[in-house]
């Protein structure tokens, strides 16, 4: 059984244009990225696992679940999807603390915040080292903080799949090496399997150990990197 099993088709449209995407992969590797040049559907592809963009037609599994069928009238709510997202800007809640960031990440599950959900943040705070910031904002944290919160929020919410989108494209050259490398090391700790969004090939080196390679709204590789998270 893979990891991760998709096909999507779907037609997005607007006034001026018309973008058509028909993907189908399997992923086997824990760490895995989705690979391909700007406009190539990386995103609509991430968005459409974690329930976020609506597939006409195809299947969404992950380790045997099945989250999208579109044949047989299957198509869970995003919320009730065990995916997590870490977006590009990472879109922590700017008048929320860090503590509060992460609390929300159970609320999403639609629970009251409990013991075992107090327990679970807290242990949270002590794998992702925020135990000095559990009281600041966002905007008081550097880039690699607010990374380090955008990774635990999403773990938070006990996802059986990680979806990062294009983690590092927002920072400078010297950041995005040491991030890329901090990244590494927080998701060799993580047992969530993930799958990375980017379009650079030094990232999916870094962070991934399987490589699906699309191209204006098709697959047209996969790869295994010899590198291991
Ligand atoms: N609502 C829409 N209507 C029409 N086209 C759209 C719409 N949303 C996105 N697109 C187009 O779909 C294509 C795929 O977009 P997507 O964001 O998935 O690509 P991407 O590979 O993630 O790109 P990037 O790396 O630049 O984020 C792009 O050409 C985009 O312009």
């Amino acid at each position: 059984m893979s990891a991760l099993d998709v096909r999507l088709q779907c037609t997005l449209r607007s006034a001026e244009r018309r973008f058509d995407l028909d993907v189908a992969f399997e992923a086997h590797a824990h760490h895995c990225a989705l690979m391909g040049p700007s406009g190539s559907g990386k995103s609509t592809v991430l968005m459409a696992i974690a329930g976020l963009v609506h597939a006409a037609r195809g299947h969404v599994r992950i380790a045997g679940q099945t989250l999208l069928d579109t044949a047989r009238g299957v198509d869970l709510p995003a919320r009730k999807r065990r995916v997590g997202v870490v977006f590009q800007d990472y879109a922590l809640f700017p008048h929320m603390t860090v503590e509060r960031n992460l609390q929300f990440g159970v609320h999403r599950l639609g629970r009251r915040i409990d013991t075992g959900g107090m327990e679970r943040v807290q242990a949270l705070i002590r794998q992702f080292d925020l135990q000095a910031l559990r009281s600041s904002l966002p905007r008081n944290l550097s880039g690699g903080q607010r990374q380090r919160v955008a990774l635990a929020r999403a773990l938070a919410t006990e996802p059986q799949l990680l979806l990062l989108d294009e983690p590092l494209s927002a920072l400078d050259v010297p950041l995005r090496a040491r991030l890329r490398r901090e990244l590494a090391e927080m998701l060799g700790r993580v047992p969530v399997p993930t799958l990375l969004v980017t379009h650079d090939p030094q990232d999916a080196e870094a962070l991934a150990r399987e490589v699906i390679q699309l191209d204006n709204g098709r697959v047209v590789g996969q790869v295994f990197s010899p590198k291991v998270c």
